[in-house]
């Protein structure tokens, strides 16, 4: 889907700097790349944040569709499990409360190389563009779903 007129936000968490850098710059060049109006950047300190900030950038009403950016990498303890599973929880329900797609580009990995090789340059993939690209796939989702209602005059009672 091109992303003309659309406006974005990066909802960033910067518990590990330079992961997140690479995360933003593969969000924000697919974004340009299909068109993008506006792509603002939000920071906060880790994934466990990023839901609320989600939220907050959702319910402004600024924005067409959020992507969520950041990296967990598992320590000693059983943190990890926690803010991996409640950020990805709060995430999934900040699109569904609100109906903005919200990307998940969270890295949740065991060590710094998985994580490396799962950002822009990294040997896996861009995770940060591919979470730009699924909110693009949204995005396009609703506008078909528009157009058919439109097409078809059905519109649900
Ligand atoms: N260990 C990681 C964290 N932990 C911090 C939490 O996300 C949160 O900021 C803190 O608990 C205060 O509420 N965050 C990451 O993004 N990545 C990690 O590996
Ligand atoms: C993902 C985390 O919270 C983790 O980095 C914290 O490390 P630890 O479990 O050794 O305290």
């Amino acid at each position: 889907m091109g992303a003309e007129k659309k406006r974005f936000a990066l909802v960033v968490g910067r518990f590990y700097e330079e992961l997140a850098e690479k995360l933003v710059a593969g969000a924000r060049a697919t974004l340009e790349e299909h068109g993008a109006e506006t792509v603002d950047v939000y920071d906060v300190p880790g994934a466990f944040e990023l839901p609320l900030a989600a939220k907050y950038a959702a319910e402004s009403g600024r924005y067409d569709a959020i992507v969520a950016l950041g990296a967990v990498i598992r320590g000693e303890t059983d943190h990890y499990d926690y803010v991996c599973g409640e950020c990805a929880r709060g995430i999934q329900q900040v699109q569904l409360a609100t109906g903005v797609p919200v990307g998940f580009g969270v890295l949740t990995v065991d060590t710094m190389e998985q994580a490396q090789a799962r950002v822009g340059g990294g040997a896996k993939r861009d995770s940060g563009a591919h979470a730009a690209e699924a909110v693009l796939a949204s995005l396009q989702v609703r506008e078909s779903v528009r157009q058919q209602r439109r097409s078809t005059g059905f519109a649900p009672a």
